[in-house]
Formats: structure tokens, sequence, C-alpha cells
């Protein structure tokens, strides 16, 4: 499949991080631990941020054009990291040359965290224009910069402050050998700036490769991807902007549905999910006298699997909701239409209760229809329904949300689309065979 494995998927399913343990069916959470918030939602109704780091004359903004150029159907603003350098003082403009421009301290990041929290929300803003050789950012009038599709916030540290790299979507290290590095730096100086060699090769040693060892290649560990060779790299751009337009899919899915939540691929489907409804305080009082704060969902849940692959996903809401019922559905799919409800076992109450309802795939939608639609029969309100699952197809997510305005989607990946056999793409081909190893390969393998 596209950015996940089956094996990761898998895991997600199985694997549940809930920070929170149970006591008599009591959702309990421990104070401060991270909790899944609506940021996730935000994060996706807003612009799609990319950091590109690396070293000076390593390539990035050579990189971050060519993306430019490639995303050329999308509203892209460049925000470089050079543009919030701070005002040199009179005395340190005395002796620039021992001034070092390679530190996180150079730069004024709560202005940067400023403009990029306003480009962010959508709103305009004025990005200082640099000037290079009076040292001073507040000479040359302002840039001002409009809100877009896409940020890519480019400079040598901007992996540094923790602030600044959780506004990213997406991280790209340019890695290119301290010699081009090097060389590039001289003819750039030297031949462009009119620079003396010596005084280039000074500040190369004495600030540049220090700061680049101590404070720029540490953070290459934040990176998701990293590019050798910069702006040689044709394949590496390729693939970078590909996944870009994937991910501005499911930007853009989001911002038309505001049911709609894909996930980050580091939560739990099923753990995100609970986070989406609605709950109150509570206060229980341990077997050893001691009071505990955590909270309580306000009403009654469920959980609704789609035989079979909806069964995958009960272990994992068992582990988060100790007890809770679980009706099934079968429905039986012909391609992409044909669906037929084969069986149903639903708690007798759930027109009271608020339904997670669990399919891993969602390809045409049709499956989800039907499970839907069975629900709202049976009397649960269309906005007491959490859909969760881990690959959608754009189509199924479009018919699901169009036809079902009000209930909630959760889910890991939008996918590029479905094949002629209505199967998920990439995807990971039949999930209930691949789950519980019905599949001819495995079979084959046994025997
Ligand atoms: O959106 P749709 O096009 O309807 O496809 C999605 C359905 O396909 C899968 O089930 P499948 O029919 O493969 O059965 P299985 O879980 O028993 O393998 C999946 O679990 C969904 O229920
Ligand atoms: O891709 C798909 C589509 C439907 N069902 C699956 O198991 N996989």
């Amino acid at each position: 499949m596209g950015t996940k494995s089956a094996v990761d998927l898998m895991e997600s399913l199985s694997e549940v991080h809930f920070s929170g343990f149970h006591i008599d069916g009591l959702e309990q959470r421990k104070a401060g631990t991270e909790q899944p918030t609506t940021s996730t939602t935000d994060m996706y109704k807003q612009p799609f941020v990319i950091g590109v780091a690396g070293g000076a004359a390593s390539g990035k903004t050579s990189v971050c054009d060519m993306i430019v150029q490639q995303l050329h159907d999308q509203r892209v603003v460049l925000v470089n990291q050079d543009s919030f350098y701070h005002n040199l003082t009179q005395e340190e403009l005395t002796r620039v040359q021992d001034y070092n421009f390679d530190l996180p301290e150079a730069f004024d990041t709560e202005q940067l965290l400023r403009v990029m929290d306003k480009l962010k929300r959508g709103q305009a803003v004025d990005i200082p224009n640099y000037d290079f050789k009076g040292y001073k950012n507040d000479v040359f009038p302002a840039r001002r910069v409009n809100p877009a599709d896409v940020i890519i916030l480019e400079g040598i540290l901007v992996f540094h402050d923790p602030r600044v790299r959780a506004l990213m979507n997406m991280k790209i290290f340019v890695d290119t050998d301290a010699d081009v590095r090097l060389a590039r730096r001289i003819k750039r100086d030297t031949a462009d700036n009119a620079r003396d060699i010596g005084a280039v090769l000074d500040q190369y040693s004495k600030f540049v490769k220090p700061a680049f060892d101590d404070f720029i290649l540490p953070t290459k560990k934040y990176a998701d991807i990293i590019i050798p060779r910069g702006r040689d790299n044709h394949v590496a751009i390729d693939l970078i902007v590909q996944h870009i337009r994937t991910k501005l899919g499911q930007h853009d899915m989001c911002k038309i549905y505001r049911n709609l939540y894909v996930i980050q691929s580091t939560f739990q489907v099923v753990e995100h999910g609970l986070g989406h409804l609605p709950f109150t305080e509570k206060q229980v009082t341990t077997p050893t006298a001691s009071v505990y704060s955590g909270v309580d969902f306000c009403k009654r849940l469920c959980g609704v699997s789609i035989i079979r692959s909806g069964e995958s996903m009960e272990n994992a809401l068992r582990a988060c909701c100790k007890g809770i019922k679980i009706g099934k559905i079968l429905i039986h799919r012909e391609g992409d239409n044909g669906q037929q409800l084969i069986y149903e076992k639903l708690p007798n109450d759930i027109s009271d209760r608020h339904v997670l309802l669990l399919d891993p795939i969602l390809g045409t939608g049709n499956s989800a229809v039907e499970a839907i639609s069975l629900l709202l029969k049976k009397g649960v309100p269309e906005s007491n329904i959490l859909f969760l699952n881990l690959v959608s197809a754009p189509q199924g997510v479009h018919v699901v949300c169009k036809r079902f305005p009000r209930i909630k989607i959760v889910t890991s990946e939008i996918e590029i689309g479905l094949n002629e056999a209505f199967r998920v793409i990439p995807g990971m081909g039949e999930f209930g065979d691949r789950y519980f190893g019905t599949d001819d390969d495995d079979q084959q393998a046994s025997q």
C-alpha cells in the first residue's frame, strides 16, 4: 500500500497505545498524558507544511525550486529561515567577521513562529527582507506573502526548534557531501560575492563546519526523507512530489468534508476514534483509597464490526473499552454493486448508544453505506456513528461523506483509488484473507 506496509497496519490494529487503564469499565487517563485532540483534525484543514533543512550550500533552494515547479497547479509559498536573522547591533557590526551566523540563536525564531502561525491560519503575513550586506532586517520593505495550500519552510536550522518542527507535515533533509558544500561556498563567496578566499575558509573552519556538526547534522534524525546529492537527485524529488500530491489530495478531502479525519500514522485508529466521543470528568476512589480523576464517556458505547475484516479491530476496541458490547453485520459484496445484508446481530438498545463501526477497508463505499443505513434504520442518530477505518479509497470517502454528512470517519490513509476489481490501490489486496491467513499464497506456503 501507499505509505504504510500491511504489517504496520496490522500492528496498528493489535498494538493499542492507550495512556489510560480501566477500573470497572471507567476509562482512566493519567493527567498530563497526550490525548487525541482536535489539533490533528485542524492540521488537515490547514496548509501542508514542508520543512527543508541541510547544511549551507547543500542545494536546499534548488530542491525547493524543483518541488515548487513540479507542484505548478498548487498555490505554494516559500519561507526562508534566512529572512529571520536578527539585526546585528552596532558592536556586532564592527566585528562582523567574529559573528556566527550558523548558530540557532542567530535567528529570531519567535518571529518565525508568529509568521508561520498566521500563514497556517490562512492569514497574509509580512516577511522581513533581510539585507545580507548590511546585516539588517528592517532596511528593505517586508515581503507580503499571501496564504497558500503548501508552505515550504527552508533553512539550515529549521529542524532545530521542536516548536518549528511541530508545524511540519513533511521534513526533508538535503544531504550533500561536505566537500561539495565547501566548493560551492568558495565559488559563491569569491566569484559571486567578491570575498577573499582566506576569509571564506576562516569562516568555514571557525563557524560553518562546527555549527554543521553540532547543530545541523544532529537534526537529520528528524527528517522523514533524506535526499542525497540534493538537486541532482531527480528520482528522489519526483517521488517526494508524488507523495506531496497524495497528501494534498487528503488535505483537499478534509477541507471538503468536515466529518473526515485522517489521523497521523503514529496514532492508533481506535484510540483516536474514542477521542472524538463526548466525555465528562469523573473521579473514582481506588482500592488504596486514593482519589483518581479520569474521564467517562457521556453516552454509552458499542462497537459494530463488519464481518470479516472489521473483526480484526475488535481486540483493539476491547483493549480500550473493557466489556464493550460488539454487534456484527455481514454484507455480501459483488464487485461495485449488489451489496446484500446477510446477517445482523446488534445490541437491543443500540439507538441509545454511540456506535463505533469497525471496518479496515473503505473501497467503493457500498459496504459502509449498507452498514450505516442499517444502523440508521435501527434508530441510531447519524451523529452518533463513528466509522473507524484503516485504508480508504477517495471514491468510498466521497460516497460515505456525501451521503452521511453527520457521521464521523476516522481513517489512517486515503489511497490513490480503486482498480478494475474495485480493490484499493496501492492498498493491501484482500484484507480479510491476509489478516486471517486464507489467501492462496499463504496456503501454498504452509502446505
Ligand atoms: O467499500 P467496498 O467496495 O464495499 O469494500 C469494502 C469491503 O470489502 C472488505 O470486505 P470483503 O467483502 O473483502 O470481505 P471480508 O472482510 O470477508 O474479506 C472490507 O472489509 C469492506 O467490508
Ligand atoms: O482493496 C480492497 C477492497 C475491498 N476489500 C478488500 O479487502 N480490499
